[in-house]
């Protein structure tokens, strides 16, 4: 029988088969994937292969190729990696102008390492009804940056729900993720999506009162039009670490697109004479705030930072 990884609490994963039952699975004996060092072999969104058993539960025998993964390196243990979510269709990073204010910086990196595992980002910009007008002018701003480049932004309030319908048929029947920072509003959109979820926090917290074990916790959240939302504690971004410093051009779209004019083909657009991309930032093609967060990350590669926060 073949099913979908909807739920993963410590050694236990819930599978929705084909046919819609639900099955408490475990994994079948030393079960490992080739090339990933993980704590959990399985996570939500990967597809299996199950063999039931006479008590209703049943083992994981097999465990279909992976579109992606998006991985958390644990941090206490070195060199192992967290599963956190197999087969992303898109991310919805939700940012917020102020309340708290997100920087572009922070935006840019998800989005550097989202174009990295070669997930789609939609931005959700969130809190439109406590925005003054200064700061709706401002979200303006970054929503025409961010489509130019090439994004997909909706503006909504999670909190009165206005604009939220406009999700709907970007989501549905797929499996999105859900990012952004502590306090954007990604639980309230959530129940404005999903208002059975409410349910799901008080399991949560009901399961921190036993003492379970919670930073394996996984769950996509099923939406009643089709498709699921994930919903991982802890994941503030991609985990850039393999990111090579050559590479790091290529996801930045509009950089990406000019440096193909850039005289050296290995330039880094630092210094380089016959800069395609310092020029462009310089003629406002490129946005300088853009070009910043490039840097900063060229900056990190430099100092191996990648490698010691993930
Ligand atoms: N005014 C306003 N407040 C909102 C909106 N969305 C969320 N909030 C409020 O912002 C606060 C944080 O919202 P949450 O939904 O808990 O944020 P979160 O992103 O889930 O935060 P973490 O769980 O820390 O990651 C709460 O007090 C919400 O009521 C909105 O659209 N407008
Ligand atoms: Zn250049």
């Amino acid at each position: 029988m073949k099913g979908l990884v909807i739920k993963n609490t410590g050694s236990w994963y819930t599978v929705k088969t084909d046919d819609g039952q639900l099955i408490e699975s475990k994994i079948k004996g030393n079960f490992r994937l080739k090339g990933i060092r993980s704590t959990n072999p399985v996570a939500v969104g990967d597809h299996v292969q199950l063999i039931t058993n006479q008590e209703g539960t049943a083992f994981i025998s097999a465990i279909e190729d992976r579109r992606n993964y998006i991985v958390r390196k644990s941090p206490n243990l070195s060199k192992q990696s967290h599963i956190l979510a197999a087969n992303v269709d898109q991310a919805l990073l939700v940012v917020t102008v102020n309340y708290p204010q997100t920087s572009t910086t922070f935006i840019d990196r998800f989005l550097a390492g989202a174009e990295a595992y070669r997930v789609p980002v939609i931005l959700v910009f969130n809190k439109r009804d406590i925005l003054s007008e200064e700061e709706l002018h401002y979200e303006q701003m970054m929503r025409k940056l961010y489509e130019t480049i090439g994004y997909q932004c909706v503006e909504l309030s999670a909190a009165t729900g206005e604009g939220v319908e406009q999700l709907i048929p970007l989501i549905k029947d797929k499996i999105s993720l859900l990012s952004g920072n502590s306090g954007v509003g990604k639980s309230t959109l959530i129940n404005q999506l999903v208002p059975e979820a409410d349910q799901r926090t008080a399991e949560i917290s009901d399961a921190h009162n036993t003492g379970m074990h919670t930073t394996t916790f996984s769950e996509m959240i099923a939406l009643s039009a089709g498709g699921y939302l994930i919903d991982t504690p802890g994941i503030k971004g991609f985990g850039t670490f393999d990111i090579e410093k050559e590479e790091l051009t290529s996801y930045f779209k509009e950089i990406f697109r000019f440096s193909e004019n850039c005289r050296f083909s290995n330039c880094t657009h630092t210094h380089e004479p016959g800069c395609a991309v310092i020029r462009a930032v310089e003629d406002h093609y490129i946005a300088a705030s853009r070009y910043q967060s490039y840097l900063s990350m060229l900056e990190d590669k430099d100092e191996n930072k990648y490698r010691e926060s993930f």
